[in-house]
């Protein structure tokens, strides 16, 4: 698998998928003196025959949106830590971790200006309909129909509720006060030290929002937060920003209100059944979409690989990781 013989004294590293950071930039960049990688994705063994067969003497796992739960970590009866190179930790089985002891680095704080960034862009291009008019102008409607004349929304004044104050939603919140937005939020608790005004519910939260904008975990608590009744409190005017994961919100019950006006639109980088998008929302031109990429910048591509590897370096040299992801 690419190694030396020399390297064949180093602890093994798993890598189920290749990670994007090491697909786009190299995964020369992401070597280390410290460990070698076990690359599963190369094989074309089925995931758990592959395990079986060469996971006992893995000792760490270097995760990017890759499922690691029970059935997995039988196979690896080694490994004492996840390295992960994603900010959601929804495919890892946490308290099965937690169980064997297992450690979690995740990326820190390494996407949160990035994917804030990119939630107030989607915001903006849903109220001012700037996928919309690229559409019309490279469609060619410009000369042949006129002005694009459906007007779009001001973003200054507007009432933005964010779902997750966490370390995403605080940078959301900040950029969004700089444009004139006022904030509200609501989180698993109220924040020590944040005066935006804290709702216990999203379905209050909704109701005094004209935006939410969706920065929280999936967990069990949070799958389908935004339900019907959330929908309904947001209102005809109401527009839904994800950046979090699609299950946070019951997608079926978004499309039909996208669809009949029930709100007004969305700008979502996540699905429910990604890389599957439901094909309703194609034909729509209130919702922007974009594939589960706010995180990615060649910039934190090449941060959060880097913050893996010296995680893991860490771990083998009995050194405090840089990014434990603490379960609280
Ligand atoms: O969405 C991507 C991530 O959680 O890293």
């Amino acid at each position: 698998m690419g190694s030396s013989a020399a390297d064949e004294d180093l602890p093994q590293v798993l890598l189920i998928k290749n990670p994007p950071a090491f697909a786009v930039l190299g995964e020369e960049h992401f070597t280390s003196p410290k460990f070698r990688y076990l690359k599963a994705f190369e094989s074309s063994l089925p995931l758990h025959d592959f395990l079986a067969a060469h996971g006992g003497s893995v000792r760490a796992i270097l995760a990017s949106l890759s499922v690691v739960d029970a059935s997995v970590l039988d196979l690896l009866p080694e490994v004492r830590v996840i390295a992960t190179t994603s900010a959601g930790l929804n495919l890892l089985d946490l308290p099965e971790c937690r169980r064997r002891g297992i450690k979690i680095a995740n990326a820190g704080d390494v996407y949160s200006t990035d994917v804030a960034d990119y939630a107030v862009g989607l915001l903006i291009d849903v109220l001012r309909k700037i996928s919309a008019s690229n559409r019309y102008v490279k469609q060619g409607f410009w000369a042949s129909k006129g002005d694009y004349y459906p007007l779009g929304s001001k973003l200054r004044g507007k009432r933005i509720g964010i779902v997750g104050l966490g370390r995403i939603g605080y940078q959301v919140a900040k950029r969004l006060e700089a444009f004139g937005c006022s904030i509200a939020y609501n989180s698993r608790k109220a924040k020590p030290g944040v005066s935006y005004p804290f709702y216990q519910t999203v379905q209050e939260l909704a109701a005094k929002s004209d935006a939410l904008v969706l920065c929280c975990g999936l967990t069990q608590q949070t799958r389908h937060l935004v339900n019907k009744e959330v929908l309904a409190a947001l209102g005809k005017e109401g527009v839904i920003v994800n950046v979090a994961r699609g299950g946070v919100i019951d997608e079926k019950e978004m499309v039909r209100c996208l669809m009949e006006g029930e709100i007004a639109g969305a700008g979502l980088d996540v699905f429910e059944n990604e890389p599957e998008v439901p094909k309703e929302l194609m034909e729509l031109d209130n919702v922007v979409m974009s594939p589960h990429c706010a995180v990615r910048t060649r910039e934190s591509l090449m941060e959060v690989g880097r913050l893996a590897v010296r995680n893991l370096e860490a771990f083998f040299s009995n050194e405090p990781l840089l990014s434990e992801f603490e379960d609280d």
